[in-house]
């Protein structure tokens, strides 16, 4: 560690970041945050060894009708669910925002915080991974951003040689291992993640039909839905 301090992002009660330090960034709509999330954000942290995950729930999601649930109570689930993890954080850039949440722009907010060295991976799973070609100047996230993609059960399996046109050729040069020196953007990791067949999706199917959710998401996220009467009718 080279000891030298880097700017932390919006995460005043933590202890500084050194600057060679990987960075996560997970994005989600998060309406509302669940188990899955959590999971891959954790085994992520460890095999990638993240010093800190920022969670940053999209105020306007881009490629999707608004969501149900106001931005604040997104913000705020997401809050309650990394409590306690020192390693996790809530983070609101998206939501101050009155504009669609593009993840180039984010992620370029965080360049100019963070640094140029900074390592920083943007944590995807598999059906987000495979629409990328549909984002916003999506070649750039690369030289913003390292990449990691988890499986997700659903979603199209992660065989590097099947992907489709233009994604495959953008990846293939950019796929790392385990042990590969990587910088601060431009690789490529995929991530057997345990399988989580949880989705917000379903989540809020089950609410609606007046179904028990616990264990599908944490108790203090299920006691702000009960709270606020979130999700309550189909
Ligand atoms: N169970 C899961 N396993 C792996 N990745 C997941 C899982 N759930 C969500 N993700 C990933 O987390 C990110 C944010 O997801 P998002 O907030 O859209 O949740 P979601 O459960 O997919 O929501 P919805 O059902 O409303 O589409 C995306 O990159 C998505 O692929
Ligand atoms: O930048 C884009 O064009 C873009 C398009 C689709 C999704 N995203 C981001 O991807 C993350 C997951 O999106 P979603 O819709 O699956 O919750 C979230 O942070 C979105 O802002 C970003």
């Amino acid at each position: 560690m080279s000891g030298k301090t880097a700017a932390e992002p919006r995460s005043p009660h933590r202890s500084p970041l050194a600057a060679d330090q990987p960075v996560g960034v997970l994005g989600g709509t998060f309406d509302p945050i669940h188990y899955g999330h959590l999971r891959l954000a954790e085994e992520m942290a460890e095999a990638l060894g993240l010093a800190r995950v920022l969670f940053i729930p999209a105020g306007q999601p881009p490629h999707r009708g608004a969501p149900r649930t106001a931005a604040g109570h997104r913000l705020e689930m997401v809050r309650r669910a990394v409590a306690g993890n020192p390693r996790f954080l809530a983070d609101d850039r998206e939501v101050t925002h009155s504009r669609p949440s593009y993840t180039v722009d984010t992620l370029s907010d965080l360049r100019v915080e963070l640094g140029d060295a900074q390592p920083l991976w943007l944590l995807l799973g598999a059906d987000a991974f495979l629409d990328l070609p549909t984002w916003h100047e999506w070649r750039q996230l690369f030289s913003l951003s390292n990449i990691a993609v988890a499986t997700r059960p659903g979603a199209r399996a992660l065989q590097p040689d099947a992907l489709a046109e233009p994604l495959k050729t953008e990846v293939l040069p950019r796929l790392t291992k385990t042990g590969d020196t990587v910088g601060p953007a431009g690789a490529v990791r995929l991530h057997r993640m345990t399988p989580l067949d949880i989705s917000a999706t379903a989540i809020r199917a089950t609410l609606g039909g007046r179904s028990s959710a616990r264990y599908l998401l944490p108790d203090a996220v299920l006691g702000y839905i009960h709270e606020h009467q979130l999700y309550a009718s189909p």
